[in-house]
């Protein structure tokens, strides 16, 4: 048999790299690839970036997600920021080549997407900088890194996940990156092939908004600060209810609305006939509003267990509901939240619209 020794040596070292990966990024990896998941099926994007090799890493991925990894799903968002080279240049020229990726996040980034820096030494200014830009904009970052993390590592906030190789050669980095990818697009894949079966290619429909499950939730929505939290029946949605959920909105970068479950209206007592629309009703038109970005349903009388384990910036009620009787109230003023009662600017009410609708039969 013949032997090389440049390439035993290579592929010798490569996996010691890996090997001591698998022990050492057991546990960050799957912190990424949950919020990962949780960012994707809340609407939100992938941008990512990168040097050299990074960048060609930070283009792997983003292809990946578009288009697919080992099986069919829908097509997901990611863009990779390495590779228009029209705006490339025009930054480089017109302010500089640190500004290449940073411009582009403030152009594409939303609160609650995630930005994918690729740096082998955590120390590329460029990359650097996008993260800056990235955290200003309610972002959360996925650093790649090697080496002792360089100043990325110093950069991270609690809401930041790094996956940081435990290795000094920029090669042998790389080459666990290119498995982190892979390994994070298999998370996705099987991710996405629950939610969407294989025949279906379109686009996540308003569902995707509708999270039952308060582990998930909280999953989704604890990184996109500030959080708002609202409560209610809305039972049959009328103009005070549109008006009121989009000022709610405007006070943070992300809504969670919980909706009382059937049995928890019935014990509201507001007549033997509500709710007229079963939870899974209300809770459906309820996510195709453009103001509400996650809806869920609490089957308590109220919703402070919801409240205390989403722990939201900004609570709000309708105009109805003096400050001091607002649930969770305090909870939300211990952390230094705001307790907002939003009056409701078109005076409309589900009750009156019903006796309406029965005084009007023939
Ligand atoms: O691919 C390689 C080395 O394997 C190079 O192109 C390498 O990516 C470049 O030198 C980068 O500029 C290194 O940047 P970084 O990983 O320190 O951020
Ligand atoms: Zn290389």
């Amino acid at each position: 048999m013949i032997r090389n020794n440049a390439l035993d040596a290579a592929l010798r070292a490569s996996i010691h790299s890996k090997e001591r990966s698998a022990e050492m990024l057991a546990a960050p990896f799957a912190s990424a690839s949950t919020r990962l998941v949780a960012t994707l099926r809340a609407g939100g994007q992938v941008l990512s970036c990168g040097n050299g090799g990074s960048s060609g890493d930070a283009q792997h991925l983003a292809s990946e997600l578009v288009n697919r990894f080992e099986s069919n799903r829908m097509a997901l968002p990611a863009i990779a920021l390495s590779t228009d080279s029209s705006v490339l240049t025009a930054i480089a020229n017109d302010a500089s080549y640190a500004r290449v990726f940073a411009r582009q996040v403030e152009a594409l980034g939303k609160p609650g997407d995630c930005l994918v820096a690729f740096s082998t030494s955590g120390n590329s200014e460029n990359v650097v900088e996008a993260i800056r830009s990235a955290q200003a904009r309610g972002m959360w970052i996925l650093a790649m890194t090697g080496k002792d993390g360089g100043q990325m590592a110093g950069l991270l906030g609690s809401a930041d996940i790094e996956l940081r190789v435990p290795d000094n050669s920029t090669a042998r980095i790389q080459e666990v990156h290119l498995v982190l990818i892979h390994a994070l697009c298999a998370e996705v894949d099987t991710a996405f092939a629950e939610d969407f079966p294989l025949t279906d290619q379109t686009t996540p429909s308003f569902s995707s908004k509708i999270l039952r499950d308060w582990d998930t939730l909280q999953q989704a929505c604890s990184y996109r600060r500030p959080l708002v939290f609202t409560n209610g029946v809305f039972d049959v949605l009328h103009r005070g209810h549109v008006q009121y959920l989009a000022e709610a909105r405007s006070e943070g970068a992300c809504l969670v609305l919980a909706v009382n479950s059937d049995a928890s209206v019935r014990r509201l007592g507001k007549g033997a006939d509500r709710p007229i629309n079963p939870q899974d009703d209300r809770m459906a038109v309820l996510a195709a509003l453009q103001s509400v970005d996650f809806v869920t349903v609490f089957d308590e009388d109220t919703p402070l267990p919801l409240i205390q384990k989403l722990q939201p910036d900004v609570l709000v009620k309708g105009g109805d509901w003096p400050v001091e009787h607002i649930v969770g109230a305090s909870v939300v003023q211990a952390r230094g939240g705001r307790v907002l009662s939003i009056p409701f600017r078109h005076q409309r009410s589900t009750s009156t619209l019903l006796e309406k609708i029965r005084n009007s039969r023939p």
